[in-house]
C-alpha cells in the first residue's frame, strides 16, 4: 500500500489566499494587521525562518517588522524592546525567534510579551487557556498540524493519538488540542521504553524529537496518518524529518514530507494568529 502525501505547501498557500481577503478588507477599513519578529544573533537556520515570515506576511498585505538584536544584546535590552512592541499600536502580533542565546531567560522573554499579541501562543496566559478549552493563541505549529489533519480527512474522535516528544512549543499542546477533538493520547519521549510498542498503536502519529529518519516502517501500524515536525539533515546534507518517508509511505495512510509538510503550516498559523489579533484590537473603529 501506499500513502496519500499530505501537502503543507499547498494547504498552507490556500489557507494564506483566505487570510489576505481577511487583511484586505481590515485595510479598507483603516487597520492593517503588524506582525514584530525579533531576531537576536546569527544563528543561519534562525534568520531563514524569520525572513520567511518577514516574506510571507508582506505577501498577505501585513505590515512587517523585523528587528535584529546582537547576540551579545542583554536581557535588559531585549525586555525593553519587547516592551515597546507592546505599547505599539501598529503592531498587532511580536514574535521572538527561538533559541534564543544562553544568557538570556527565554522563559522570561515569552512572560513579557502581552498575552494579547502572543501570536506565537507561547504565553503561559495562553497555554493555559487553550489547556482548559478556552480561545487563545494556540502554538503555531501544533495548530498548522490540526489545520493538516482535517485537509486530509483524518478522523480524530475516538482515535489513538500517538505523540513523540514532549517540547512546550510542539508535543505537549499538540496532545492538548488533540484530547479537546476526543482523541485518545499517548505521550512518548527519549525516555519511552519499547517505543514501538505504543507508536504501533497509533491511528495518528506525530514525531517531533530531533532526530533523522529515526521512525521506520516498523514503528507504523498500517493506515494510520503519520506528521513528521522533525527538522534535520541526512548524511547528505540534504533536509529530511525524524520519520524515514521512503519506508513508512508504503505503510501509512497518509503522510507528511519533509520539507513541504508542517513547516509551511507553522507560517501560515502565525499570520492566522496575527490576522485574529489584528481583528480583535482593530474591531473597536470597525
Ligand atoms: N518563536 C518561534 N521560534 C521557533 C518556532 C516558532 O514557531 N516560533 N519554530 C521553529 C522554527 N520555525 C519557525 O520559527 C520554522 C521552521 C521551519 C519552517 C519551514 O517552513 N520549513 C520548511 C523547510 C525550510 C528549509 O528549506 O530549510 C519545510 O518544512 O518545508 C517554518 C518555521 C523553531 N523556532
Amino acid at each position: 500500500m501506499s500513502s496519500a502525501l499530505i501537502d503543507g505547501k499547498a494547504i498552507g498557500k490556500k489557507i494564506r489566499e483566505e487570510i489576505k481577503v481577511d487583511v484586505d478588507r481590515l485595510i479598507e477599513r483603516g487597520c492593517r494587521p503588524g506582525l514584530a519578529v525579533v531576531l537576536v544573533g546569527e544563528d543561519q537556520a534562525s534568520r531563514t525562518y524569520v525572513r520567511n515570515k518577514e516574506k510571507s506576511s508582506t505577501a498577505v498585505g501585513m505590515k512587517s517588522e523585523l528587528i535584529e538584536l546582537p547576540i551579545s544584546v542583554s536581557q535588559k535590552d531585549l525586555l525593553k524592546t519587547v516592551e515597546r512592541l507592546n505599547e505599539d499600536p501598529t503592531i498587532h502580533g511580536i514574535l521572538v525567534q527561538l533559541p534564543l542565546p544562553a544568557h538570556i531567560d527565554e522563559n522570561k522573554v515569552i512572560r513579557s510579551i502581552s498575552p494579547r499579541k502572543d501570536v506565537d501562543g507561547f504565553h503561559p496566559e495562553n497555554v493555559g487557556k487553550m489547556i482548559i478549552g478556552q480561545s487563545s493563541y494556540v502554538s503555531c505549529t501544533p495548530a498548522g498540524i490540526l489545520e493538516l489533519l482535517k485537509h486530509s480527512g483524518t478522523e480524530i474522535s475516538g482515535k489513538h493519538a500517538v505523540i513523540v516528544g514532549r517540547s512546550n512549543i510542539v508535543g505537549k499542546p499538540m496532545g492538548q488540542l488533540l484530547l479537546q477533538k476526543d482523541a485518545t493520547v499517548t505521550y512518548c519521549h527519549s525516555k519511552t521504553e519499547n517505543l514501538e510498542d505504543f507508536t504501533r498503536q497509533a491511528d495518528i502519529l506525530i514525531v517531533a524529537i530531533g532526530h533523522a529518519k529515526y521512525i521506520t516502517s516498523e514503528h507504523i501500524k498500517e493506515g494510520a496518518t503519520v506528521i513528521d515536525v522533525g527538522m534535520n539533515r541526512d548524511e547528505n546534507g540534504k533536509l529530511c524529518g525524524d520519520v524515514d518517508f521512503d519506508s513508512v509511505k508504503e505503510k501509512a495512510g497518509a503522510i507528511t514530507p519533509v520539507p513541504g509538510g508542517v513547516g509551511p503550516m507553522t507560517v501560515t498559523m502565525l499570520l492566522k494568529n496575527t490576522l485574529t489579533s489584528a481583528q480583535l484590537s482593530c474591531s473597536s473603529y470597525i
